[in-house]
């Protein structure tokens, strides 16, 4: 397949579709030194991949119930449990943030976020060329300075993503997802 094909034809997989076995370290090396590749201004290099399995999986579902704890203190019994089960549903998962450099001449924060942005892009498009199923997940704890605390970040950085990362079981549903004409997207500038 073709790098374009191979764009083209990538779709997510739900983390409750991700199962064991999860990628081997080599696969982890492999894609991360593809992630590092991607464009980025000032020689900031701002992405920062967190690998976590099992042991990290567990220890970050706790930071999660805590931050929805202090956020929320009367959250009820589903919400506690959907937000411990959250990190814990693929047999990986790959934090990848952006330390920010906030005095940058020439890349301001939000060009170190685009790049932390690709970088998770190509994690997730590398991982599926490999066969495995991805998602990209956000939702409140990636912006919870608690969170980025525990994990070594400061405020000011950002989690782009929590990339979820298995094989794609059985009961996955079946490609190819219809997408976009992108003639929707376009527009040949200035025109007629
Ligand atoms: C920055 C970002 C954050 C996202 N956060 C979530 C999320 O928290 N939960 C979710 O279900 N999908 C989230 N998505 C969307 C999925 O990753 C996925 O792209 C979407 O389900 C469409 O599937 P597709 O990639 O096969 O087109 C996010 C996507 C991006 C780019």
């Amino acid at each position: 397949m073709t790098l374009v094909e191979r764009l083209r034809v990538r779709e997510s997989t739900s983390a409750k579709y991700l199962v064991d076995p999860g990628p081997s370290d080599d696969d982890i090396h492999a894609v991360l030194a593809a992630a590092v590749a991607v464009p980025e201004h000032g020689a900031v290099r701002p992405w920062r991949f967190l690998v976590l399995r099992e042991e990290g999986q567990r220890r970050l579902s706790t930071v999660f119930v805590d931050d929805l704890l202090r956020d929320q203190p009367d959250a009820d019994a589903a919400a506690i449990a959907k937000r411990r089960a959250a990190p814990l549903r693929s047999p990986l998962l790959i934090v990848v943030a952006a330390e920010i450099r906030d005095d940058h001449p020439k890349a301001p924060p939000v060009e170190q976020v685009v790049s932390a942005g690709l970088a998770a892009y190509v994690i997730q498009a590398c991982f599926a060329d490999m066969g495995y199923g991805a998602v990209w997940v956000t939702g409140p704890p990636a912006y919870s300075d608690h969170v980025k605390d525990s994990l070594g970040l400061a405020p000011k950085d950002a989690i782009v993503g929590f990339i979820h990362v298995g094989t794609r079981g059985a009961d996955a549903p079946p490609g190819p997802k219809r997408r976009p004409d992108p003639a929707n997207h376009v527009r040949v500038w200035p025109g007629d």
